[in-house]
C-alpha cells in the first residue's frame, strides 16, 4: 500500500542549529503515528516539514506517493492544527470551518454541507454562529479540527492539539479523538505530543524522538511493553533502568538475582539495562527473600504510593505500590523484580 505520508532522509537545519537529521518514517492511509518525545527533539520541526511550512536542507517528503517537497503548504491538500492555529477571531464558527473550501472554490452547497458535516463530527452542530471567543478552550480546539477536517484530508497533522487545555478538557478531548478516529478510517493521523497518555490511548505506532533524531518506532503496545532503547524505556512508561549482567539468551544477573529478562534480538556484548517499570516492583519487609534495600522517601499519590529505594547493591529504584504496611522512610527492604522484563540497550 503507498504510504500517505513518507519521509525520505529528511533533514532541516536552522543556521547552525540541526533541527532534525536524516529522518525517514512512513504513515499508512488509516494509521494514527505519534511523534513522541522531550522538548527540542524535533517533533514540531517533523510534522512542519510535512505541512510544507519549510523546505527542508534534505530529503523528500511524499504524500500518497506524490513528492511534495516543493510545494507550498496550501497546495499540499492537508488538514493542520497546530497550538498557535488560532481561529479567525473575526469570523463566526461556520465561516471559520468554511474557509478551507471557500478558497478552493467549492460551489456554496457543497460548502454547506460539508461544514454541517464537520461540526457535527466534532459535536459543535449548535455552535456554528458563535465567534471564536465566545467559545472555551476545548470548543475553540474542536472548530480548528473541523476546520482541518473540511477539505477532507488524506493526512492530519496534529500538533499538541490539547497542550492548551485543563486536565479535565484535555481527557475528554482524548475520547473526542479516538471518537474521531474511528469516523475517519482512511485518514493518516500524525500526532505531535510529549504527553504519554495521549499517545498511548490515540497512537497505531509510536516514533520516539530525541536530540533531532529518531530513537526507535514501533507499534504502541510492543514499544510500551519491549522497548530495544534505554531512552524509550524511560521517557514511555517511567522504567527503571538497571544495569544488569548478562548470563545467557534469556537471563541476566542483579547481584546474586538471576532473572529471566526478554531481550528482544539484542546484539550480544552491547552495554543493557534491565528496564523495570515502577509498578512491577515489589516491596515487602525485610526477610533476606528479595533484593536488600533501604526506603529513602514515599509520597502518597491518592492512588498509591510512589516509593524511592536505594538498593544495597548500589542503584536508586522507583516503585509504585497500592499500600505500604509496617514500611517507613529508613526501614530495611526486600525488593522484588518480576521476570519478563524487557533488556534495553543503553545509549
Ligand atoms: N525556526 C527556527 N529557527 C531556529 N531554530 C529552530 C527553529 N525551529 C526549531 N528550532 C530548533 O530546532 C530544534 C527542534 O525544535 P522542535 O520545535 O522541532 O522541537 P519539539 O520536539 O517539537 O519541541 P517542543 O516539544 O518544545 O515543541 C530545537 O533546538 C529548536 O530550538
Amino acid at each position: 500500500m503507498t504510504p500517505a505520508v513518507e519521509l525520505r532522509e529528511v533533514a532541516v537545519h536552522f543556521g547552525r542549529t540541526v533541527a532534525l537529521h536524516g529522518l525517514d518514517l512512513s504513515v499508512a492511509p488509516g494509521e494514527t503515528l505519534a511523534l513522541l518525545g522531550p522538548s527540542g527533539s524535533g517533533k514540531s520541526t517533523a510534522l512542519k516539514a510535512v505541512a510544507g511550512f519549510f523546505r527542508p536542507t534534505a530529503g523528500r517528503v511524499l504524500l500518497g506517493g506524490r513528492d511534495v517537497t516543493d510545494l507550498p503548504p496550501n497546495r499540499r491538500g492537508l488538514g493542520v492544527v497546530v497550538q498557535s492555529y488560532a481561529l479567525f477571531p473575526h469570523m463566526k464558527v461556520s465561516d471559520n470551518v468554511a474557509f478551507g473550501l471557500r478558497a478552493r472554490r467549492t460551489p456554496r452547497r457543497i460548502v454547506a454541507e460539508r461544514v454541517a458535516e464537520v461540526l457535527s463530527l466534532v459535536g459543535m452542530s449548535g455552535f456554528r454562529d458563535r465567534y471564536p471567543r465566545q467559545l472555551s478552550g476545548g470548543q475553540q480546539q474542536r472548530v480548528a479540527i473541523a476546520r482541518a477536517l473540511a477539505i477532507r484530508p488524506p493526512v492530519l497533522l496534529l500538533d499538541e492539539p490539547l497542550s492548551a487545555l485543563d486536565a479535565a478538557l484535555r481527557e475528554e478531548m482524548v475520547a473526542e479523538l479516538l471518537r474521531l478516529r474511528s469516523e475517519l478510517p482512511d485518514t493518516a493521523i500524525v500526532y505531535v505530543t510529549h504527553d504519554q497518555g495521549e499517545v498511548l490511548a490515540l497512537a497505531d505506532r509510536i516514533a520516539v524522538m530525541r536530540d533531532a533524531r529518531l530513537v526507535e518506532v514501533g507499534p504502541t503496545s510492543a514499544l510500551y511493553h519491549r522497548p530495544a532503547e534505554s531512552f524509550t524505556a524511560s521517557f514511555l512508561g517511567a522504567s527503571n533502568l538497571l544495569p544488569v549482567e548478562v548470563v545467557d539468551a534469556g537471563t541476566v544477573r542483579l547481584g546474586e538475582l538471576r532473572l529471566a529478562a526478554s531481550s528482544a534480538g539484542l546484539p550480544p556484548g552491547e552495554p543493557v539495562a534491565l528496564g523495570v517499570r515502577p509498578h512491577r516492583v515489589g516491596v515487602r519487609e525485610y526477610s533476606g527473600a528479595g533484593l536488600a534495600a533501604r526506603l529513602v522517601a514515599v509520597q502518597w499519590r491518592g492512588t498509591g504510593f510512589r516509593l524511592d529505594l536505594e538498593l544495597e547493591l548500589g542503584h536508586r529504584l522507583r516503585a509504585e505500590v497500592p499500600a505500604v504496611d509496617g514500611l517507613s522512610v529508613g526501614s530495611r527492604v526486600d525488593v522484588s523484580i518480576p521476570d519478563a522484563c524487557p533488556l534495553v540497550r543503553v545509549a
